[in-house]
Protein backbone atom coordinates (compact mmCIF):
# COMPACT_ATOMS: atom_id res chain seq x y z
CA UNK A 1 0.00 0.00 0.00
CA UNK A 2 1.67 3.16 -0.74
CA UNK A 3 1.46 5.57 1.59
CA UNK A 4 -0.39 8.53 1.76
CA UNK A 5 1.82 12.14 0.88
CA UNK A 6 1.25 14.73 2.81
CA UNK A 7 1.99 17.79 0.63
CA UNK A 8 4.86 18.50 2.43
CA UNK A 9 6.82 15.19 1.77
CA UNK A 10 5.28 14.25 -1.55
CA UNK A 11 8.80 16.27 -3.07
CA UNK A 12 10.73 13.07 -1.14
CA UNK A 13 8.71 10.40 -2.61
CA UNK A 14 9.41 11.97 -6.31
CA UNK A 15 12.66 11.21 -8.72
CA UNK A 16 15.38 13.31 -8.42
CA UNK A 17 14.81 15.63 -11.00
CA UNK A 18 11.02 15.08 -12.59
CA UNK A 19 11.17 15.48 -16.53
CA UNK A 20 7.79 15.05 -17.21
CA UNK A 21 4.45 13.87 -16.29
CA UNK A 22 1.91 11.62 -17.38
CA UNK A 23 -1.50 12.44 -16.75
CA UNK A 24 -5.11 10.43 -17.12
CA UNK A 25 -7.85 12.70 -17.88
CA UNK A 26 -11.17 11.66 -17.15
CA UNK A 27 -11.25 11.43 -12.76
CA UNK A 28 -7.88 12.51 -12.53
CA UNK A 29 -7.50 16.22 -14.39
CA UNK A 30 -11.30 16.90 -13.67
CA UNK A 31 -13.01 18.31 -10.70
CA UNK A 32 -14.73 15.17 -9.79
CA UNK A 33 -14.35 11.59 -10.26
CA UNK A 34 -18.35 11.14 -11.37
CA UNK A 35 -19.38 9.41 -13.87
CA UNK A 36 -21.03 12.01 -16.42
CA UNK A 37 -18.94 15.03 -14.63
CA UNK A 38 -16.12 15.95 -17.00
CA UNK A 39 -15.74 19.47 -15.78
CA UNK A 40 -11.59 20.02 -16.10
CA UNK A 41 -10.36 21.00 -12.59
CA UNK A 42 -8.87 24.85 -13.52
CA UNK A 43 -6.20 24.45 -10.49
CA UNK A 44 -4.97 21.46 -12.48
CA UNK A 45 -5.25 23.11 -15.84
CA UNK A 46 -3.03 25.92 -14.32
CA UNK A 47 -0.81 23.43 -12.67
CA UNK A 48 -0.32 21.62 -16.26
CA UNK A 49 0.44 24.96 -17.46
CA UNK A 50 3.03 26.06 -14.66
CA UNK A 51 4.93 22.60 -14.88
CA UNK A 52 5.07 23.12 -19.19
CA UNK A 53 6.38 26.92 -18.54
CA UNK A 54 8.59 25.50 -16.06
CA UNK A 55 10.05 22.94 -19.16
CA UNK A 56 8.46 19.75 -17.21
CA UNK A 57 6.63 17.89 -20.20
CA UNK A 58 3.11 16.85 -19.94
CA UNK A 59 2.01 14.14 -21.64
CA UNK A 60 -1.71 13.18 -21.63
CA UNK A 61 -2.76 9.31 -21.41
CA UNK A 62 -6.57 8.74 -21.77
CA UNK A 63 -8.95 6.23 -22.89
CA UNK A 64 -10.55 8.93 -24.66
CA UNK A 65 -10.02 9.18 -28.66
CA UNK A 66 -7.46 10.62 -30.25
CA UNK A 67 -9.57 13.65 -30.95
CA UNK A 68 -11.00 14.07 -27.31
CA UNK A 69 -6.72 14.13 -26.15
CA UNK A 70 -5.79 16.10 -28.57
CA UNK A 71 -8.35 18.41 -28.30
CA UNK A 72 -8.08 19.08 -24.41
CA UNK A 73 -4.36 18.95 -24.71
CA UNK A 74 -4.53 21.75 -27.31
CA UNK A 75 -6.57 23.71 -25.17
CA UNK A 76 -4.94 23.21 -21.54
CA UNK A 77 -1.12 23.89 -23.85
CA UNK A 78 0.42 20.80 -23.35
CA UNK A 79 2.68 19.65 -25.77
CA UNK A 80 2.82 15.88 -25.67
CA UNK A 81 3.06 13.59 -27.41
CA UNK A 82 -0.40 12.31 -26.16
CA UNK A 83 -1.83 8.99 -25.38
CA UNK A 84 -5.34 8.09 -26.55
CA UNK A 85 -7.74 4.79 -26.92
CA UNK A 86 -5.77 3.28 -23.88
CA UNK A 87 -2.52 3.61 -25.30
CA UNK A 88 -3.39 2.10 -29.10
CA UNK A 89 -2.77 5.69 -30.54
CA UNK A 90 -0.02 8.02 -30.07
CA UNK A 91 -0.99 11.64 -31.02
CA UNK A 92 1.76 14.76 -31.80
CA UNK A 93 1.33 18.05 -33.32
CA UNK A 94 -1.31 16.23 -36.42
CA UNK A 95 0.32 12.82 -36.43
CA UNK A 96 -0.63 9.91 -35.25
CA UNK A 97 1.35 7.11 -34.39
CA UNK A 98 -0.44 3.16 -33.80
CA UNK A 99 1.35 1.77 -30.76
CA UNK A 100 -1.18 -1.00 -31.44
CA UNK A 101 -1.57 -3.68 -34.37
CA UNK A 102 -4.85 -5.09 -33.77
CA UNK A 103 -8.54 -3.36 -33.48
CA UNK A 104 -11.66 -4.40 -31.33
CA UNK A 105 -13.69 -3.32 -33.89
CA UNK A 106 -15.90 -6.85 -34.68
CA UNK A 107 -15.81 -7.38 -30.96
CA UNK A 108 -17.28 -4.03 -30.60
CA UNK A 109 -19.44 -4.55 -33.09
CA UNK A 110 -20.88 -7.74 -31.22
CA UNK A 111 -21.17 -6.31 -27.71
CA UNK A 112 -23.75 -3.90 -29.49
CA UNK A 113 -25.77 -6.22 -31.36
CA UNK A 114 -25.99 -8.66 -28.12
CA UNK A 115 -25.97 -6.13 -25.54
CA UNK A 116 -27.26 -3.03 -27.85
CA UNK A 117 -29.95 -2.41 -24.55
CA UNK A 118 -27.11 -2.60 -21.75
CA UNK A 119 -24.12 -1.19 -23.50
CA UNK A 120 -24.62 2.03 -25.10
CA UNK A 121 -21.84 2.95 -28.08
CA UNK A 122 -19.84 6.21 -26.81
CA UNK A 123 -20.08 8.70 -29.37
CA UNK A 124 -16.81 8.59 -30.07
CA UNK A 125 -16.68 5.49 -31.16
CA UNK A 126 -17.20 6.67 -34.57
CA UNK A 127 -13.43 8.01 -34.68
CA UNK A 128 -12.09 4.78 -32.85
CA UNK A 129 -9.41 2.75 -34.44
CA UNK A 130 -8.52 0.47 -32.04
CA UNK A 131 -10.48 0.27 -28.63
CA UNK A 132 -13.90 1.15 -28.31
CA UNK A 133 -15.63 2.21 -25.38
CA UNK A 134 -19.42 1.51 -23.99
CA UNK A 135 -21.55 3.39 -21.22
CA UNK A 136 -22.91 0.87 -19.35
CA UNK A 137 -27.02 1.04 -18.63
CA UNK A 138 -28.85 -0.74 -16.28
CA UNK A 139 -26.84 -3.06 -14.74
CA UNK A 140 -23.24 -2.80 -12.87
CA UNK A 141 -20.34 -3.02 -14.25
CA UNK A 142 -19.50 -6.29 -12.72
CA UNK A 143 -22.35 -7.62 -14.47
CA UNK A 144 -22.28 -6.02 -17.75
CA UNK A 145 -18.18 -7.40 -17.63
CA UNK A 146 -19.59 -10.76 -17.39
CA UNK A 147 -22.48 -10.25 -20.31
CA UNK A 148 -19.77 -8.88 -22.24
CA UNK A 149 -17.16 -11.67 -21.72
CA UNK A 150 -19.92 -14.14 -22.50
CA UNK A 151 -20.84 -12.59 -26.28
CA UNK A 152 -17.12 -12.63 -26.79
CA UNK A 153 -16.55 -16.43 -25.71
CA UNK A 154 -19.73 -17.71 -27.75
CA UNK A 155 -18.67 -15.29 -30.70
CA UNK A 156 -14.87 -16.61 -30.50
CA UNK A 157 -13.76 -12.78 -29.99
CA UNK A 158 -10.56 -12.13 -28.65
CA UNK A 159 -10.50 -9.19 -27.49
CA UNK A 160 -9.50 -7.61 -23.70
CA UNK A 161 -12.01 -5.94 -21.42
CA UNK A 162 -11.55 -3.35 -19.03
CA UNK A 163 -13.08 -0.41 -16.91
CA UNK A 164 -12.17 3.16 -16.19
CA UNK A 165 -14.92 4.05 -13.76
CA UNK A 166 -16.85 6.00 -16.55
CA UNK A 167 -17.19 2.82 -19.31
CA UNK A 168 -16.31 -0.72 -20.07
CA UNK A 169 -13.89 -0.87 -23.27
CA UNK A 170 -13.32 -3.29 -25.64
CA UNK A 171 -9.43 -3.22 -26.83
CA UNK A 172 -7.07 -5.44 -28.75
CA UNK A 173 -5.08 -7.76 -26.40
CA UNK A 174 -1.86 -6.13 -26.97
CA UNK A 175 -3.71 -2.46 -25.71
CA UNK A 176 -1.74 -0.88 -22.83
CA UNK A 177 -1.68 2.36 -21.33
CA UNK A 178 2.22 1.33 -20.37
CA UNK A 179 2.69 0.39 -24.46
CA UNK A 180 1.57 3.70 -25.05
CA UNK A 181 3.38 6.10 -22.73
CA UNK A 182 6.19 4.20 -23.55
CA UNK A 183 6.37 5.33 -27.00
CA UNK A 184 5.27 8.87 -26.19
CA UNK A 185 8.14 8.96 -23.42
CA UNK A 186 10.06 7.62 -27.18
CA UNK A 187 9.01 10.32 -28.97
CA UNK A 188 9.68 13.27 -26.29
CA UNK A 189 13.25 12.05 -25.77
CA UNK A 190 12.11 11.08 -22.13
CA UNK A 191 14.10 8.78 -19.48
CA UNK A 192 11.05 6.62 -17.72
CA UNK A 193 13.19 6.92 -14.24
CA UNK A 194 12.09 10.80 -14.09
CA UNK A 195 8.86 10.56 -15.36
CA UNK A 196 5.96 10.96 -12.77
CA UNK A 197 2.24 9.11 -14.02
CA UNK A 198 -0.88 9.52 -12.35
CA UNK A 199 -3.83 8.09 -12.45
CA UNK A 200 -7.52 7.34 -10.98
CA UNK A 201 -8.70 3.80 -12.26
CA UNK A 202 -7.43 0.43 -12.11
CA UNK A 203 -6.49 0.91 -16.07
CA UNK A 204 -3.86 2.90 -14.92
CA UNK A 205 -2.00 0.90 -13.50
CA UNK A 206 -0.62 -0.49 -16.34
CA UNK A 207 1.49 3.03 -17.02
CA UNK A 208 3.08 1.22 -14.62
CA UNK A 209 4.65 -0.75 -17.11
CA UNK A 210 6.67 2.32 -18.57
CA UNK A 211 8.69 2.07 -15.97
CA UNK A 212 7.90 5.28 -14.47
CA UNK A 213 6.70 6.04 -10.74
CA UNK A 214 3.01 6.11 -10.24
CA UNK A 215 0.79 8.10 -8.17
CA UNK A 216 -2.82 7.64 -7.16
CA UNK A 217 -5.14 10.62 -6.83
CA UNK A 218 -6.58 10.07 -2.83
CA UNK A 219 -9.91 9.38 -4.71
CA UNK A 220 -8.65 7.12 -6.99
CA UNK A 221 -10.23 3.31 -7.50
CA UNK A 222 -9.00 0.80 -4.45
CA UNK A 223 -7.15 -1.29 -6.63
CA UNK A 224 -4.77 2.10 -7.87
CA UNK A 225 -4.38 3.14 -4.29
CA UNK A 226 -3.25 -0.10 -3.53
CA UNK A 227 -0.89 -0.66 -6.37
CA UNK A 228 0.75 2.92 -6.66
CA UNK A 229 3.89 4.18 -5.63
CA UNK A 230 2.38 6.97 -3.92
CA UNK A 231 -1.35 8.36 -3.14
CA UNK A 232 -1.89 12.16 -3.36
CA UNK A 233 -3.34 14.54 -0.58
CA UNK A 234 -5.67 14.96 -2.86
CA UNK A 235 -9.04 14.22 -5.13
CA UNK A 236 -8.94 14.36 -8.78
CA UNK A 237 -7.47 17.94 -10.14
CA UNK A 238 -6.58 19.15 -6.36
CA UNK A 239 -4.24 16.03 -6.58
CA UNK A 240 -2.63 16.53 -9.73
CA UNK A 241 -2.22 20.57 -8.36
CA UNK A 242 -0.69 19.12 -5.01
CA UNK A 243 1.89 16.95 -7.52
CA UNK A 244 2.81 20.17 -9.67
CA UNK A 245 3.28 22.02 -6.93
CA UNK A 246 5.65 19.55 -5.31
CA UNK A 247 7.82 19.01 -8.25
CA UNK A 248 8.07 22.69 -9.00
CA UNK A 249 9.08 23.15 -5.66
CA UNK A 250 11.64 20.53 -6.03
CA UNK A 251 13.19 21.61 -9.48
O1 LIG B 1 -12.12 6.95 -21.66
C1 LIG B 1 -12.48 6.59 -20.51
O2 LIG B 1 -13.29 5.69 -20.27
C2 LIG B 1 -11.89 7.31 -19.33
O3 LIG B 1 -10.89 8.19 -19.74
P1 LIG B 1 -9.51 8.27 -18.90
O4 LIG B 1 -8.65 7.13 -19.35
O5 LIG B 1 -8.98 9.62 -19.28
O6 LIG B 1 -9.90 8.17 -17.42
MG1 LIG C 1 -9.42 8.13 -15.52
Amino acid sequence: MAGVASAGELARLLPGRVCGVAVDIDGTITERRVSGDFRLSLEAVEALRRLEDAGVRVILVTGNSVMVAAGVARYIGVRGPHVAENGCLVYQRGSVVHACRGTARAAAEALEEELGGLLEPSWQNRCRIHDYAFLVRRVGPEEAWRMAERVLRERGLRAKLSHSGYALHVRPLEASKGLGLRVAMRMAGLEPGCVVAVGDSAMDLEMRDAGVTLAAVGNADPRLREGADLILPGESGGGVALLARAILESL
